[in-house]
Parts: C-alpha cells; structure tokens; sequence
C-alpha cells in the first residue's frame, strides 16, 4: 500500500499552474508566505517539423528569470526568508545567479553572486546587476567559484549568507514540480525525459518528482531519464561509461554552452542514481550538435532556447540513432533557458 497522501489531481487543478499548485507535495508548512512570482507553469510544446514522433519540449525559459532555476530558487529563498538570514549566495554559470537575484530583491534580502571571470552570458550577467547582487568573479570555472563558496560560507561559516546552489534540498524541492506539471498536462507519464545536465541538480530533482508520484501512488510508471552532457564537460557520460563509483572529474570543462560548462557536478551521485534506477543513460554531443539544434527549435519550432537547452533535442536525436530510444517512444525534452540569455554564441551560429 502507498503511504497516505491528501493530494488529488482534481482538486489542485482548481489552482494556478505552477510550482506552488503541488503545495501538499513540497515540504513547507502552510503558514509559510512564499516568496513568489508565479513560477512553474510553463509550455509543453508537441515537436511538428523539428523531429518525428510524440516529442514535447518543456520550454523552462518561460519562468519569470528565463530558466528553470526559478522554480527552485523560490522554494528556497521562502526559506531563506522564513528563517532570517540577512542574504543568499550562489556560484553560477549565470542563470543561478540571475534567478538568486531576482528572488532575494523580491524578499528584501541581500544577495551575492560568484561567477567565473569571462564565463557568463552577457543576458545572465546583466540580470544580476539589474536586481542589485553583489558580484563577486574568480578566476577559472563555474567549478572554482563553487569551491569559493564551500570554502568562504560553508566551511567558514559565514551565517549571514544562506548559500542556495542546487546542493541545497530546497531548490531540488522546486525542480521535482518539473515532473509534476509533465504528467498533470499529459495526464500519462512519458517514456523518457531529456535533460540537459551541469551540475546535476536538475535531472536529480525531476526523478525525484516521479517517484513521489509513483510512490504516493499516483502514477503506475516512471520514465527512463537520459542525461546530456556537451563533450567537452562531460564528466557523468564518462564516470557512467566506465562504470566508475567515483566522479571522474574533468579539471577544465569547455563548451560552448556556458551553462553547462562544469566538470565537478555537486550532485553526481544522485544524478548517477536517478539514471540508474530509470533504466536511463548518460549521453554526450558535441557543440556542433548542440547549435543545429538551437538552430532547429528556432527555425523549424519557434521556439528560441540558449545553447545549453538544446543538449536535450541533441540528445534525443542521438538518442534515436543509437537505438537507445525508438522514434514511437513519447519523450519530453527539457529546454532550461531561453534564447535572450546568451545573443553572443547565438549570433556565431549564423
Ligand atoms: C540553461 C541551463 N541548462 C542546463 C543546466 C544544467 O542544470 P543542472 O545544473 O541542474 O544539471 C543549467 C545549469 O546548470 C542551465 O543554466
Ligand atoms: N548552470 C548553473 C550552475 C549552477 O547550478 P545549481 O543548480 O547548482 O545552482 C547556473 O546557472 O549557475
């Protein structure tokens, strides 16, 4: 028998579509004000002309910030908040950041933001300056800047900042909503999920969005989730391919995808885990590949994602060639952010 839950389809659907309608399925009591702007809720868009098949995209880069990462950030700044630290910080490829930002000037709270010198979009950076985060650059990758953050506020303990990269359990708390709304839209959970991954966080959550469900009983199957990786930051392809049980660290990740431009992902193992316990796989592109098809979503879908959210239609694609998926397979594809977040390596594709 499943554990009990007062969850039920019918009656959240009353509700806003969005992070905050599962509100019986995350973890937060219900005297607690969410620190909100109406995040979740995004398109599910069916594929016509890019690819054959039943393929959606889950356009994430209609959240307020642009990303995906909104959904997270405002289950773990209400925390924040809720708890009464003075501000939060993040290291970030950019997206992190823009969304940290946005969420602590919505709370009143301070925020600072570590980011790799030279390595954010140009839209992501400017979305931090314009709600009011100290920046803070280090040199080397996002891999570095996170190392600054262990360092300076978890190990030396500086309580005033609550950090909020995806090791927090909140953020994943957020993300998992991701797999609630695929199956309260389709009313039937895909074959497998694509999932463009950096620090790992993301896959992690979604995965553990479909088993609650699974375990609450409210659906009878899980998806496969696979994995993408670009290859020149593709540590989990690698740790996965070779069967390893440690990381296999890349020391200086690159590709053209900034946001996904991460060789130590935090969240490794629970990434290896979900793939695992899925019957998934890791899978990498190249950037070639990845820019056709931010090219493609464009051109053939309408739809204008930034490069690192096109790992997941390369993927698929691969995915597809290498029998891995079958072309009747129902797949959602996560698109993380939108087009407006990186115009410079969007402008080199053409
Ligand atoms: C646009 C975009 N796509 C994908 C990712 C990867 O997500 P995760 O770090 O949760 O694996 C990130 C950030 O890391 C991102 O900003
Ligand atoms: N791409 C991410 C990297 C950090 O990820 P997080 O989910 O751990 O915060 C970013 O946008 O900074």
């Amino acid at each position: 028998m499943p554990p009990k839950t007062s969850f039920d389809w019918a009656n959240v659907r009353k509700r806003r579509f969005g992070v905050w309608r599962y509100r019986e399925l995350l973890p937060i009591s219900d005297n607690v004000e969410p620190v909100t702007m109406c995040e979740g809720g995004t398109p599910l868009i069916k594929l016509n002309r890019a690819v054959d098949g039943h393929v959606y995209v889950k356009f994430e880069g209609a959240n307020p910030t642009g990303s995906f990462k909104d959904r997270g950030m405002t289950v773990g700044v209400t925390i924040a908040k809720h708890i009464g630290v003075k501000g939060v910080v993040v290291a970030s490829t950019g997206n992190t950041a823009a969304s940290a930002a946005a969420y602590a000037a919505r709370a009143g709270l301070a925020c600072v933001v570590v980011l790799p010198r030279g390595g954010v979009a140009k839209g992501k950076l400017a979305q931090s300056l314009l709600h009011g985060a100290r920046i803070v650059e280090v040199d080397g990758v996002f891999d570095d800047a996170l190392e600054e953050v262990f360092t300076e506020v978890v190990i030396n303990g500086k309580k005033d900042l609550y950090p909020l990269n995806s090791y927090n359990p909140w953020r994943l708390e957020g993300q998992k909503t991701i797999a609630f709304e695929i199956v309260d839209e389709l009313s039937e959970v895909p074959d497998a999920i694509v999932v463009p991954v950096g620090n790992a966080g993301n896959i992690s959550a979604i995965w553990k969005g479909f088993k609650e469900l699974y375990n609450y009983g409210l659906i009878s199957k899980l998806p496969r989730m696979i994995g993408v990786q670009a290859e020149g930051a593709a540590p989990l392809v690698a740790t996965w391919n070779r069967k390893s049980e440690t990381l296999l660290e890349i020391e200086k990740p690159y590709t053209i995808a900034s946001a996904i431009r991460i060789g130590k992902p935090v969240n490794w193992l629970k990434a290896l885990n979900a793939v695992k316990e899925s019957n998934g796989t890791f899978i990498a592109v190249s950037d070639n590949e990845i820019l056709n098809s931010v090219k493609d979503l464009a051109q053939y879908e309408g739809i204008g994602v930034e490069p690192a959210s096109a790992a997941s239609l390369a993927g698929y694609r691969k995915a597809i060639d290498l029998g891995i998926l079958n072309r009747d397979d129902s797949v959602v594809l996560i698109a993380t952010g939108h087009a407006l977040k990186d115009p410079d390596t969007i402008s080199k594709i053409f």
